[in-house]
């Protein structure tokens, strides 16, 4: 029975990309900069010392890393045989955003540009705005800039509450985000405001990858924090996915997590609603047990990204790799033959780096299974043109039609 199930850590980067310096992230590397603030003791917070991943590191996570970014991260000793496929891939798409990764690991890069809001104040277009206050019978907006999520609700979350006006908000993504409290103004309101802002984008011809809606809850700048409810509109992936295809082919995809919205509900079967990365992991291993031949189980593990990287917490991001890294045997027990295991990320987002953006990064490619015969040589894949070829690879696996786009390595 032929299964894959795709591990993506969400912004878990290896070292800056060939074209990073287009992004402004030459020396960019999350992977290794978390390594190195472990090994020299300044990521002890709810851990200790050296990052300990034991487990990826025999899958080759330490021999790839040495590969992207010319340099083996400190602690990590470990010369192979790895016990799996392992390289390490370049991004097509022109964004280092998240439903480029998404949508080119499943086999579709983004060739086009985003619309990117300009970093001044007000960021958004006046008319669009004023479009979204009348429609949405809104008295007023806060907010209109670019901003991190977390620091916009500690500084505009009380007055959002006193007036009633939703924080518009963006980054150096294609994202328009749109924070609200979850009980003085409604977490069905907050969700019919954002697909009314998706719905006026596409009418104004802004090619914006996602509207986010972030609710939150607390009462004062000190306690507000965001909510598992959050929900992201995406536009359609512009030609079908790997995943597509094998829904047509009568297959099942097992979406768990934030995938769905991130493809747009799109060559999507099933919906497990999940979050945090331990209920992520629970869930995946539940659909482990229980999935029928020809199926995908995606998770995505989006704390990587949204609690820590963003955050630029750095003992967090650390905390939560060993987290993932100690639960790998529970997953390995669970796995049957024919079972494929796609380990990857989507963009870097360097806790390390100034900003709280993105990077431009290489991404991991790991591929292990139970069944699969590792080349005496070693499982070295070298570095892959574009993040495709793990779709291109699940195709092979599944029988399916060929995507357009990359190369398998299986
Ligand atoms: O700072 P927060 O609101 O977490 O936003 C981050 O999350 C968005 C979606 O992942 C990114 O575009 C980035 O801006
Ligand atoms: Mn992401
Ligand atoms: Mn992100």
């Amino acid at each position: 029975m032929a299964r894959a199930i795709i591990l993506m850590l969400d912004s878990f980067g290896v070292g800056a990309a060939a074209d990073a310096e287009e992004f402004g992230d030459v020396g960019a590397n999350t992977f290794g900069h978390i390594a190195d603030a472990c090994a020299r003791g300044d990521a002890d917070i709810g851990r200790k010392g050296p990052l300990h991943l034991p487990n990826l590191e025999r899958l080759g996570l330490g021999l790839l890393a040495e590969a992207s970014s010319g340099k083996r991260p400190p602690g990590f000793h470990f010369n192979g045989p790895a016990e799996a496929l392992y390289g390490f891939a370049q991004e097509l798409s022109r964004g280092k955003d998240t439903p480029s990764g998404h949508w080119e690991i499943a086999g579709v890069p983004v060739l086009f540009d985003w619309h990117y809001f300009p970093n001044r104040v007000p960021t958004f277009p006046t008319d669009f705005i004023a479009e979204l206050v009348e429609k949405g019978n809104l008295p007023g907006i806060l907010g209109d800039c670019h901003a991190s999520g977390t620091e916009i609700i500690a500084r505009l979350g009380a007055e959002h509450m006193q007036t009633g006006k939703p924080i518009v908000y963006t980054s150096a993504d294609s994202v328009l985000q749109i924070a609200a409290h979850e009980e003085s103004f409604g977490l069905d309101r907050l969700l019919k405001l954002s697909e009314l802002a998706r719905e006026l984008l596409d009418q104004h011809g802004l090619r914006v990858g996602r509207v986010i809606a972030r609710p939150f809850v607390g009462d004062h700048a000190d306690n507000f924090k965001r909510t598992g409810n959050r929900r992201d509109y995406s536009v359609l992936p512009p030609a079908p996915t790997v995943l597509d295809k094998l829904v047509a082919a009568g297959g099942e995809v097992i979406s768990i997590g934030k995938i769905a919205d991130i493809y747009a509900h799109q060559g999507i079967t099933q919906k497990v609603k999940a979050s945090g990365n331990d209920a992520i992991f629970d869930a995946t291993l539940d659909a482990i047990r229980t999935a029928p031949a020809q199926s995908v189980i995606f998770p995505n593990f989006v704390d990587f990204d949204m609690e820590y990287g963003h955050r630029r917490d750095v003992a967090g991001y650390a905390r939560a790799l060993e987290a993932f890294d100690r639960r790998l045997p529970e997953l390995f027990a669970a796995l049957q033959p024919g079972d494929r295991v796609f380990m990857a990320a989507d963009h870097g987002c360097d806790p390390t780096w100034p900003g709280t953006d993105h990077t431009r990064e290489y991404i991991p490619v790991i591929c292990f299974g139970p069944d699969l015969k590792l080349p005496a040589a070693g499982g070295f894949i070298g570095r892959r043109d574009t993040f495709a070829d793990i779709g291109q690879s699940i195709a092979t696996h599944l029988g399916l039609p060929a995507t357009d786009y990359g190369s398998s390595f299986l």
